[in-house]
């Protein structure tokens, strides 16, 4: 970024008043009589009515669409430990997201914990407070232990949205780009830079949709992940290789996908340049890609290019994912996000994105013309859609799954975040 938009986005944190979000009442508070109603003696009513009937919490509070939005800022975007206050502004900005796309409330809480027990303890102690609770950039592997306990102890959704999230969009922008391509994924050649929270569930959920393990290379920091290496952890082991390829130079060469869930600038254009013709590059690391777009435009004229930003085409980020997923979830009250939730997104992301780009969504693009091809492989994050497709297909799918615990929803479709209540 130049440093003009750095102090863009600064005073845009900073001004008129510190911070993206704020809360607001929903009820009158003009009167007295309104506040014996909010507060004593009326609040006790409530009280009394959760404490004979637990579910009550869902007619009575904020709870049923309350998310948390929960760190140890172990892993922010692409910009590695920088403890869990530095995690603030982004945990804010889900909050932004959840709010804005799919009228869900959110708190965001930054945890300082000693141990991945003592976060797990202090979030399942907390955790009947709210509808779900989105766990966000906390770093592979402590992850997938903080993940596990925490959905067992827990009976409200618990997401991943580094795992999750980005896999359900990747796999939809996937499926949509190697469609583009002329390519089939069960017979795509993938190499995966990074093997953390966000790669090993993108790579995982891929070969449930069809990917080949054979035709998967994953590397970290020490080069291939193969079956000679003694240091693997149990996630990255499940995508060892029977390989001489060390390197990502070596592992490049003639590959139809690159994946990149790392860091910075690690997809070199000479890297881009050994891949297969129309080559599939989604460099996912925010804020700066594994190569920016116009270093990979300029490097080769095939290239089917995606990253994780707003501010180029082709944002393949899981915003296009936990806002609705959360939505369906909490509607039908939901007591997981479980795989058939997860595909049914895929298939709503990936189907969305072939039918005719809204005026409002060009507007918003300052673009002409949008339409399904190289350049538009997944809707955009401002297609109010979304809220509708994403969230009915989950919905429905968590019915038929049996982790429902209430009905498809009587006031879907959902045409706005105005209508998120019913009527
Ligand atoms: N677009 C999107 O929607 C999303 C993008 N991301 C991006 O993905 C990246 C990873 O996030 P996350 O999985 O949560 O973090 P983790 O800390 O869990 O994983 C980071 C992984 O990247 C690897 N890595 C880091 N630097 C290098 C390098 N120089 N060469 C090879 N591998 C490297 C690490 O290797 P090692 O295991 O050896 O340490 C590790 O496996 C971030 O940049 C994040 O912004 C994440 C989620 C969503
Ligand atoms: C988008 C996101 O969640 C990340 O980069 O970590
Ligand atoms: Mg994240």
């Amino acid at each position: 970024m130049t440093d003009a938009k750095k102090q863009a986005a600064l005073d845009y944190h900073a001004n008129p008043i510190p911070g993206k979000l704020s809360i607001e009442l929903t009820k009158p508070t003009a009167s007295a009589k309104d506040l014996a109603l909010a507060y004593s003696p009326g609040v006790a009513e409530p009280c009394r009515e959760i404490a004979k009937d637990v579910e009550n919490a869902y007619l009575y509070t904020g709870k049923g669409n309350l998310v948390a939005v929960i760190s140890d800022g172990s892993a922010i975007l692409g910009l590695g430990n920088l403890g869990p206050l530095a995690s603030k502004p982004v945990m804010e900005g889900k909050g932004v997201l959840f709010k804005r796309f799919a009228g869900i409330n959110s708190v965001d809480l930054e945890v300082d914990a000693e141990s991945p027990q003592a976060f797990i303890d202090t979030v399942a102690r907390v955790a009947i407070t709210w509808g779900g609770i989105n766990l966000e950039d906390i770093k592979a592997p402590e992850c997938f232990e903080i993940e596990r306990a925490l959905v067992e102890r827990c009976n409200i959704p618990v997401f991943h949205d580094d795992q999750h999230g980005t896999a359900i969009v990747t796999a939809a922008g996937m499926l949509n780009a190697l469609d583009i391509a002329g390519k089939a994924l069960d017979e795509a050649r993938i190499v995966c830079l990074g093997a953390g929270a966000a790669a090993i569930a993108c790579m995982k959920l891929l070969v449930a949709c069809g990917a080949k393990a054979e035709n998967l290379f994953m590397l970290d920091r020490k080069g291939v992940i193969h079956s000679g290496r003694d240091d693997l952890n149990q996630y990255k082991a499940m995508f060892a290789t029977e390989t001489d390829k060390r390197t990502l130079d070596d592992a490049i060469e003639g590959a139809d996908v690159f994946l990149g869930l790392s860091g910075p600038n690690l997809l070199s254009p000479e890297q881009l340049k050994k891949m297969a013709a129309n080559p599939v590059v989604f460099a996912c690391s925010n804020p700066d890609p594994e190569i920016h777009p116009d270093v990979a435009n300029a490097a080769r004229d095939d290239v089917i290019m995606a990253t994780g930003r707003s501010d180029y085409p082709n944002q393949v980020n899981n915003v296009l994912g936990f806002p609705f997923i959360f939505r369906g979830a909490l509607d039908v009250r939901a007591t997981a996000i479980n795989e058939e939730m997860k595909v049914a997104a895929v298939h709503a992301l990936k189907d969305l994105a072939r039918e005719p780009v809204p005026q409002y969504v060009l507007d918003a693009y300052e673009l002409d013309a949008l339409e399904f091809g190289r350049g538009y492989i997944l809707p955009t994050p401002l297609d109010a859609r979304l809220l509708d497709r994403v969230s009915a297909a989950v919905a429905q799918a968590a019915v038929d799954s049996g982790v429902a615990r209430k009905p498809f929803p009587a006031h879907y479709p959902l045409n706005s975040v105005d209508e998120v209540y019913g009527g």
